[in-house]
């Protein structure tokens, strides 16, 4: 059967970002694969163990509203001859009444003859039996951070902040959106005791230059910078738009030498950028570099207890920063 880390790898390509649960469901909606994010979505709402996921029938496994939802989007996959992947909202409600969102993406999955048999990740007769059939994954990315409760009058309004996902300056992902990755890959990390890192870019306008630089050319910088950083990053990582004057980018599977590399190649683009643009009296640059290692190895790795504490560290490192 598919393994977490093959099948996560190919979603992230498939949809180009890191999702938090995946679920591949086959045209008579059994479940082929999912991975543990759901356990709270199982009809005894249990918890489970790697090694006893969901198995069987969708609508056997999972509380009525999710497989419902989840079955209606594989559903309408299945339906057409050439089906793109599909999009919907999916509001749960767990036993302590507390409302998740989630954004789900539905891809169509057809593994032929030829893909199955130099793919080693199927490897069992029954899976070999299913050559050329069409399967679906369903990823699942928990965007309750992004919801804003809004009440007007007596009813309570749930609005989806579609433009607070991506900031207009810089075309990089808002706080909040990449928050929400870096909260899931903190957790990855520290499950998994995999590094991960965090790269803070500061671009200051310098207080003492004379006159001070307009606003709209600052904002070209910001969006000069996020498209020089895009094209260093690998697809992998993520960047977004942290504060005013501030962008981020989450490493994952880095390590401290590896995010030095990268600070080192991103230092000298966008230093050689400044100095081309004859920005550096206008701008002061700096960055600064945080390491997770998933376990405690030294003894700023006790001081990480939470993503956040991560982001302090990165902040605390610009100070650091000649
Ligand atoms: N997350 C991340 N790490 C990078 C990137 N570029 C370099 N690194 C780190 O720096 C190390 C050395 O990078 P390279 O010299 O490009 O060698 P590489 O191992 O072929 O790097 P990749 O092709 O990006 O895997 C990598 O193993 C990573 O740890 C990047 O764009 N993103």
């Amino acid at each position: 059967m598919f393994s977490e880390p093959n099948l996560n790898a190919l979603f992230s390509q498939l949809v180009d970002r890191w999702q938090d649960g995946v679920v591949l469901l086959d045209e008579h909606f059994a479940i082929r694969y999912c991975n543990t994010t759901f356990q709270n979505m199982t009809k005894d709402q249990r918890l489970i163990s790697d090694a006893e996921r969901p198995t069987g029938l969708l609508q056997e496994a999972y509380v009525k509203p999710f497989a419902e939802q989840l079955q209606g989007l594989a559903g309408a996959i299945f339906k057409v001859d050439d089906p793109h992947w599909l999009s919907d909202h999916l509001i749960i409600t767990d036993s302590q009444e507390v409302e998740r969102h989630f954004s789900l993406q539905a891809i169509p999955l057809s593994l032929t003859a030829e893909q199955a048999s130099t793919d080693e990740q199927l490897n069992d007769a029954d899976e070999k039996s299913d050559n050329g059939a069409k399967w679906v994954a369903i990823c699942l990315k928990n965007i309750s951070a992004l919801i804003r409760h809004e009440v007007r009058g007596n009813e309570l309004e749930l609005e989806l902040e579609q433009n607070s996902l991506r900031d207009e300056v810089t075309g990089l992902s808002s706080r909040a959106y990449w928050e929400s990755w870096l909260s899931s890959e903190f957790n990855r990390s520290k499950r998994y005791q995999q590094d991960l890192s965090i790269l803070l870019i500061d671009l200051n306008t310098r207080q003492e230059s004379l006159p001070e630089l307009p606003v709209e050319a600052y904002v070209n910088v910001l969006a000069d910078v996020a498209l020089l950083l895009q094209g260093v990053l690998r697809n992998s990582d993520q960047a977004a738009r942290y504060s005013d004057k501030r962008i981020v980018a989450l490493l994952p599977h880095t390590n401290g030498a590896g995010s030095e590399i990268l600070a080192a190649r991103i230092k000298a683009k966008i230093e050689h950028y400044l100095e081309e643009n004859e920005l550096q009296e206008w701008v002061e640059f700096r960055m600064g570099v945080a390491v997770y290692h998933g376990i405690a190895q030294d003894d700023e790795d006790f001081e990480v207890d939470r993503y956040d504490d991560l982001l302090q560290l990165a902040e605390d490192d610009l100070l650091s920063w000649r």
